[in-house]
């Protein structure tokens, strides 16, 4: 895999360490979510890859260069603030000005704008845009350079329910071109849904980094019981299938370590004449596993 982007050891001290000591790759073609609440440092740590904040120490290498010179720059669309466009001016004025700064061909602006479907209204005025055709004609212009890379800072805030999904429709659609992209948010349900890769912050440090079907990636575990609880306890422990076996709200659950159906541990258990009242087999979301992380 083509490496886009390494991350080694970035710091940044304000008063104090708000971006403490992060590694991380970023692999060509993939989804990455930079997670972590308000204050964890993501923003600092968009700021200082994109050099405009000064990193206190560490190092990053864009496309195997270290730092970010100009020329990296211009294949990196990124969307930190929102951008300033100017209200009475069209959407496709309104690019024409973007395009003459980035030094792109106009001929770029029709098809960014069928990418975030804002081509039929390109010659509305912006400030007749709603909130979420503001966000997107931002990707549209951040993606005027056909930049290798785009970077959002929370691309849904404030956004409604149909403008959220617009958004991750749009994001879907650019990843699949093979642009490599990086998300800021603090929604764990944003990213569970876009992204492939998950880099998960608190207070600055980085408590995980990897893909996000990894991080879910537990077995899972049972929901069970039966008539006489205590004997289904024993057996279940004699099986060796589990890493722990504890009782919560009148329920028997069964951390799974070998991997085992429903079904697979029914028959296994009839044949030690245990009848189960009930069986479930669930599997933590990245929520449970999110909060697992925050709490170590
Ligand atoms: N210029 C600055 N001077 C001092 N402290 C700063 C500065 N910029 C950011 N901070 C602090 O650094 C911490 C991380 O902020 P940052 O904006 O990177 O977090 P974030 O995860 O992006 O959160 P949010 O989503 O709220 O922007 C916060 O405590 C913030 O107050």
């Amino acid at each position: 895999m083509e490496k886009i982007l390494s991350v080694k050891n970035l710091t940044k001290k304000f008063k104090r360490v708000v971006v403490n000591n992060i590694s991380f790759d970023v692999e060509k073609g993939n989804v990455y979510g930079l997670l972590g609440p308000n204050g964890s440092g993501k923003s600092t740590t968009f700021g200082m890859l994109l050099s405009t904040i000064n990193a206190t120490s560490g190092d990053w290498f864009w496309f195997g260069e270290k730092g970010t010179s100009t020329q990296t720059l211009k294949k990196i669309g990124a969307i930190i603030e929102q951008p300033n466009f100017y209200p009475y001016l069209s959407a496709e004025k309104n690019l024409e000005i973007v395009a003459e700064i980035k030094n792109v061909p106009t001929s770029r602006i029709d098809e960014v704008l069928e990418v975030v479907g804002l081509l039929e209204r390109k010659k509305d005025a912006f400030k007749t845009y709603s909130l979420g055709m503001k966000q997107r004609l931002a990707i549209a212009s951040a993606m005027l350079n056909s930049p290798q890379v785009l970077i959002l800072d929370e691309p849904t805030n404030g956004l409604d329910p149909e403008g959220i999904i617009q958004i991750r429709e749009i994001i879907a659609e650019i990843a699949k071109t093979g642009t490599t992209i990086i998300i800021a948010s603090h929604l764990l349900d944003e990213i569970e849904k876009i992204c492939s890769h998950v880099i998960v912050l608190k207070d600055g440090a980085a408590l995980y980094s990897g893909s996000v079907e990894a991080m879910t990636n537990s077995k899972g575990f049972f929901e069970l019981n039966a008539e006489n609880p205590e004997n289904l306890i024993k057996n279940l422990s004699e099986l060796n299938l589990f890493s722990s076996i504890k009782v919560k709200d009148h329920l028997i659950i069964a951390q799974i370590s070998e991997e085992i159906s429903a079904k697979e541990l029914n028959q296994l258990l009839v044949k030690k004449d245990i009848y189960l009242s009930h069986l479930i087999k669930k599997k933590e979301s990245l929520e449970t596993q999110f909060l697992e992380l925050v709490k170590k």
